[in-house]
């Protein structure tokens, strides 16, 4: 029974949090551990927001006023304000009469139904149970949630959604379950939790946790209105929002009236934005969770105030009625919601009419003293039963066109096949240099030459092969630096490319061509060592030509001079070698990674296949498509369909590499491909403008709340960065510089080196 504001206990916001934590916690635990109810928020695509009904105690003034009791509770889906008394007749000098007693008022007696109600005696955490727990589910799925409590001043929003210690409100419950839920799949998925809470004064939009001067309010296309220079806090468990909690309610403008001794003068808004990727898939889920205890509704006449009090009673109704005109417009199907009209509604855009399940807290009080502000609450409530809004899951890879797996599957299964072939050629060609090294180290045996001669033209071919000696040696350093480095990073920044736009739409094309901007540098400083290597080609094609000519008059040192230069031809035999080996090592590990890569997106496929199917959308096409790239994936080897938890399919597939001839086809179509798709500049002359790319990326370090990127349905494309223009491009394609990269690394050096003349003496 609740007494006067006064006598019952300090609600949280000025009460000491800390020093009741202990006693809270059991609260929250027991709570927790009751089974939720029945309540559930399905998953559609379009949902009405649900309404829930709170009638709480009579205070100790409606108590002892004997006032009337003008809502009864029938059960947890029907109430009836205004009731009929019973009827007692009407009895004039002891004789009961045929008509009413005109005196007495008439009843409404009007049936309000609601998707469940809460009697006096409900506690906070039935209407946690009944209201926001099935929302949490919803969170984690990726569905944007809201939660608000509606009702005139005194009618115990507050009470609702903060609570006291030891009956801590809905916010608290919500956020401890969401943590829970959050443990429990924590082997799964990673999470990153950021939190605001902000409050709407006077129409000013100030951050209760960072207070500062007033927040402007931007929209944003992919998170609806956000509030720009907000702070985000990250927090990790439920401890960490208490303190946050209870440092935001100190700082929220509160005043007594008449009404309310300890009234909210002001619209809180706490939300939460949860960022979900899963471990296997790099799949990511965004939600964004809104907990909003509106300020409460009174009459001038009742707050009995003037002044500063009077002109926030008169803001707060002010966006109390554009709340309402809103919810009439939307539960009446119209095309302009006057959204604009105050902060407060353009805040509560998304809860109402956007992407969004919305759960509404309509708060009363049963007494008569606030028959109109109850029958008001109950009429609004009714109305907002009927809003529809269209939601859909923040997945990033939901509405994945299926093609694009199949593509990309395909090629990598490609690529795959091209690596092997390439390794399988490097170790042959290993095989060879190593026997060449052999056939040369027995030749120099065998020469048995010893220099013993002592002139002066067998001094300068003495001091010309050593100098030749040196500069192969630093070309060998540079190169075996160079290409390995070179493969490595071409490697790297392909496979980069390939597991970061995993989870994305991408069109191939625009991707290829994104990745090929971050090859230009690797490329450009490969040039300018090229051109040193050639430089010291030159030189060494010098000493050549010097030691020739004196050779042509001094022949006695052609011994000399031919043990020197297969002494010579052995080191680069041996350089070449160690370039084989250590390109090898990169090819393996990277055609390790590969084979990671296609088991990964086989169970991803599988998932997202299964999500189409769950929803409903998934085509015959689709359905087509998938099947068969289940079948050319099952019977191969190392693409384990299993990857993901519920993939159910256990049975191992390979990429065979059969056929060279077919690898080689495949790849020389793709090249031509991409060669007839697009083009790229010959340098990058000037910075590429960037443009935003839309992903589903929060950035809770940033002071602003900014696109926490979802895919919208009427935006499905991402933006990328600004094509080259077509008109300025050298014929370098996108695969034929990562190919030239690979292949310049992998085969085109060691065969310079090969076929260089002094190599092949
Ligand atoms: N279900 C309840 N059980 C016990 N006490 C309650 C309940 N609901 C509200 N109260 C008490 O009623 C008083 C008014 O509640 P509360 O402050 O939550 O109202 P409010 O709707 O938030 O008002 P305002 O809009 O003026 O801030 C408080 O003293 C609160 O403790």
């Amino acid at each position: 029974m609740v007494k006067n504001k006064r006598d019952v206990k300090p609600l949280p916001r000025r009460a000491s949090f800390s020093s009741k934590r202990a006693v809270l916690n059991q609260t929250i635990t027991k709570v927790l551990s009751c089974p939720a109810s029945s309540t559930s928020i399905k998953s559609n695509s379009s949902a009405n927001i649900k309404v829930v009904v709170r009638v709480r105690p009579q205070s100790i003034k409606e108590e002892e006023g004997n006032n009337r009791i003008v809502v009864q509770v029938v059960n947890d889906d029907f109430l009836i304000f205004d009731p009929e008394e019973e009827t007692q007749g009407f009895f004039f000098h002891g004789v009961q009469q045929k008509g009413r007693d005109l005196l007495k008022k008439v009843k409404k007696n009007m049936k309000f139904f609601f998707d469940k109600i809460f009697a006096t005696d409900a506690t906070n955490s039935d209407i946690f149970k009944g209201s926001t727990y099935p929302l949490i589910s919803s969170v984690m799925d990726g569905y944007n949630c809201s939660v608000f409590a509606y009702g005139a001043t005194g009618a115990g929003k507050t009470f609702t959604m903060t609570g006291t210690a030891e009956n801590p409100g809905i916010t608290y419950l919500t956020m401890t379950e969401l943590f829970k839920q959050q443990e429990d799949l924590s082997t799964e998925w990673d999470f990153d939790l950021g939190i605001t809470y902000l409050e709407v004064y006077n129409e000013l939009v100030k951050d209760l946790l960072h207070p500062g001067p007033p927040l402007n309010l931007r929209e944003d296309s992919n998170y609806g209105v956000i509030v720009a220079g907000i702070k985000v806090f990250k927090i990790s468990n439920a401890d960490e929002l208490f303190n946050l909690l209870e440092q935001g309610n100190q700082n929220r403008t509160q005043h007594p009236t008449d009404a309310n001794a300890e009234s909210s003068r002001s619209h809180a808004v706490f939300q939460v934005y949860i960022k979900m990727t899963r471990k296997s898939t790099k799949e990511v889920r965004t939600a964004k969770l809104s907990m909003i205890d509106l300020a409460g509704s009174e009459r001038g006449s009742v707050t009995g105030y003037g002044g500063a009090r009077f002109t926030e009673g008169a803001n707060i109704n002010k966006s109390l009625l554009a709340l309402g005109n809103c919810i009439n417009s939307l539960a009446d199907g119209q095309r302009h919601v006057p959204y604009r009209d105050s902060k407060l509604t353009r805040l509560l855009k998304d809860s109402l009419g956007g992407n969004c399940k919305t759960v509404m807290i309509a708060n009363v009080s049963p007494s008569s003293l606030s028959f109109e502000d109850t029958y008001n609450t109950l009429k609004y409530a009714t109305r907002a039963k009927k809003i529809k809004s269209n939601i859909h899951m923040n997945v990033a890879k939901v509405d994945l066109n299926i093609i694009h797996y199949v593509k990309m599957i395909d090629d990598l299964t490609n690529e795959n096949k091209t690596l092997k072939q390439q390794l399988k050629e490097e170790v042959d060609k290993k095989e060879m240099l190593e026997k060449e090294c052999e056939r040369l180290k027995s030749e120099v045996e065998v020469s048995g030459f010893c220099a013993d001669v002592n002139d002066e033209a067998f001094d300068k071919i003495k001091v010309l092969m050593q100098q030749q000696k040196e500069i192969l040696e630093r070309q060998f350093g540079l190169e075996l630096n160079h290409d390995v480095t070179l493969l490595r990073s071409c490697l790297r920044s392909m496979k980069q490319k390939t597991d970061t736009e995993f989870c994305y739409i991408t069109p191939i094309k625009n991707r290829i061509r994104d990745g090929l901007k971050s090859d230009l540098p690797i490329l450009q400083s490969k040039e300018n060592s090229l051109e040193n290597v050639h430089k010291d080609e030159a030189l060494i094609v010098n000493i050549d030509k010097q030691v020739d000519d004196i050779l042509s008059e001094h022949p006695q040192h052609r011994q000399y001079v031919k043990m020197e230069r297969m002494k010579l031809s052995l080191l680069k035999a041996k350089h070449v070698i160690t370039l084989e080996s250590k390109q090898s090592e990169a090819l393996i590990t990277e055609q390790k990674e590969k084979n990671e890569l296609i088991e990964k997106m086989a169970g991803s496929l599988k998932y997202f296949y299964q999500l189409l199917q769950g929803h409903g959308v998934a085509s015959s096409n689709i359905t087509k498509q998938y099947q068969e790239i289940s079948q050319s994936l099952l019977g191969r080897k190392h693409v384990t369909w299993g990857t993901l938890p519920d993939s159910g399919i256990s049975s191992e597939a390979s990429i065979a590499v059969s056929d060279v001839e077919e690898i080689q086809e495949n790849k020389r179509k793709t090249e031509d491909e991409a060669n007839q798709t697009f083009s790229m500049p010959s340098k990058p002359t000037k910075t590429p403008e960037l443009y935003r790319v839309k992903g589903p990326n929060i950035n809770f370090s940033r002071p602003v709340v900014r696109k926490m990127a979802v895919k919208n349905t009427n935006n499905k494309e991402n933006v990328y960065r600004k094509p080259f223009d077509s008109t300025k491009t050298s014929s370098l394609t996108a695969k034929s510089v990562v190919n030239s990269g690979l292949k310049s690394a992998v085969t085109s050096r060691p065969k310079t080196i090969i076929n260089h003349p002094r190599f092949k003496r």
